[in-house]
């Protein structure tokens, strides 16, 4: 059996002047979790709508378990669900309606649509809530019944865009260990996901998205050793000593916290940036060593990227 069940090749797409997806390139491993991961506007969502058919590319193709997603439209339909910014839900049906309405639509036949029903009910923690009307759900429950009705058709690709956006901690917490549920069953996921995170916690693959290109993939801890060396975290009391050695040392600054975390290097570097602060009388309140985490991989490749392209300009 083929290992890829998504393949995205070259893949351009324009709003007017603007460009949102410049060349994107990817693929996905059957029964795997994958992250698209990237800020506000770099084109997830605009990903998902066209490997969900919803809209066209202007050039380069995507496939789902071998159909194109422009020629072939209808199959590739019948091969996923897409759940999240578009919601199945029926606000006036109870949660067991909305699954058996699903369940219909899909010409499963009735006995099969109880069965199917009361499994995904228990699966997704709604059996207390079945018998009420989805508009009494809370968030987290919404987006559980949500997800549970894309699989009354039993799909080989599962789309999350933002899953746990706006949801608080612990229903965030729930909806990942639903995932990895979903995932155990040998479904593909594809996820996209401002959360680092959230990347971190769940995907096997992720790729990070910026003006419409990929400009990293790797598992979570191959992105992390593209940094690879510890930070050091240094914490200062006061606004304008913290501000002073902003203004000497390079690294990601907090000015919140008055945090600035540098690359800790060799003993020689981590030398030297203790010698130019002390040689600018600036006292420091704690000093840490930590492990680089995604938001350091994010930082840095970004930053990276856009330097390269001023130095271009
Ligand atoms: N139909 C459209 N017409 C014009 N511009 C659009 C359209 N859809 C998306 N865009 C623009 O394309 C860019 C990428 O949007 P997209 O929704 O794909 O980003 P995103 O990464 O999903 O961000 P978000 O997390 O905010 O949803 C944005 O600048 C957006 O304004």
């Amino acid at each position: 059996m083929n290992d890829t069940v998504i393949s995205v090749k070259d893949i351009q797409k324009t709003y007017g002047k603007q460009t949102v997806l410049d060349g994107l390139h990817f693929e996905v491993k059957r029964g795997s979790i994958f992250a698209l991961l990237g800020e506000n506007g770099a084109g997830k969502t605009t990903t998902v709508r066209i490997l969900s058919t919803l809209i066209q590319a202007d050039s380069g193709s995507a496939t789902i378990a071998g159909y194109d997603t422009s020629r072939e439209a209808e199959s590739v339909k019948k091969m996923i669900s897409l759940t999240g910014q578009y919601a199945a839900v029926d606000e006036l049906l109870t949660g067991e309606e909305n699954l058996m309405m699903m369940g219909r639509l899909n010409h499963l036949n009735r006995k099969a649509v109880k069965e199917r029903t009361t499994e995904l009910l228990e699966q997704f923690d709604l059996t207390n809530a079945a018998k009420k009307p989805a508009k009494t759900y809370s968030g987290g429950m919404r987006r559980r019944l949500d997800i549970a009705i894309s699989l009354l058709a039993s799909p080989e690709v599962i789309f999350l865009d933002e899953p746990t956006t706006g949801l608080d901690p612990r229903s965030r917490r729930n909806m990942w260990s639903l995932i990895e549920r979903l995932s155990d069953n040998g479904v593909t996921i594809f996820l996209t996901t401002q959360y680092l995170e959230e990347a971190d916690q769940l995907a096997d693959q992720i790729a990070i998205i910026d003006d419409g290109k990929i400009v990293e993939e790797g598992t979570a801890e191959e992105l992390k050793r593209i940094i690879g060396e510890e930070k050091l975290e240094l914490t200062f009391n006061e606004l304008d000593t913290y501000q002073k050695a902003q203004s000497l040392l390079k690294g990601q600054v907090n000015e919140t916290d008055r945090v600035i975390s540098v690359t800790a290097g060799s003993t020689e570097n981590l030398r030297q940036i203790l010698n130019t602060l002390h040689e600018h009388g600036i006292e420091t309140e704690s000093i840490n060593f930590r492990k680089p985490t995604l938001d350091d991989v994010f930082m840095d490749i970004t930053n990276r990227k856009r330097k390269e392209l001023s130095a271009n300009a």
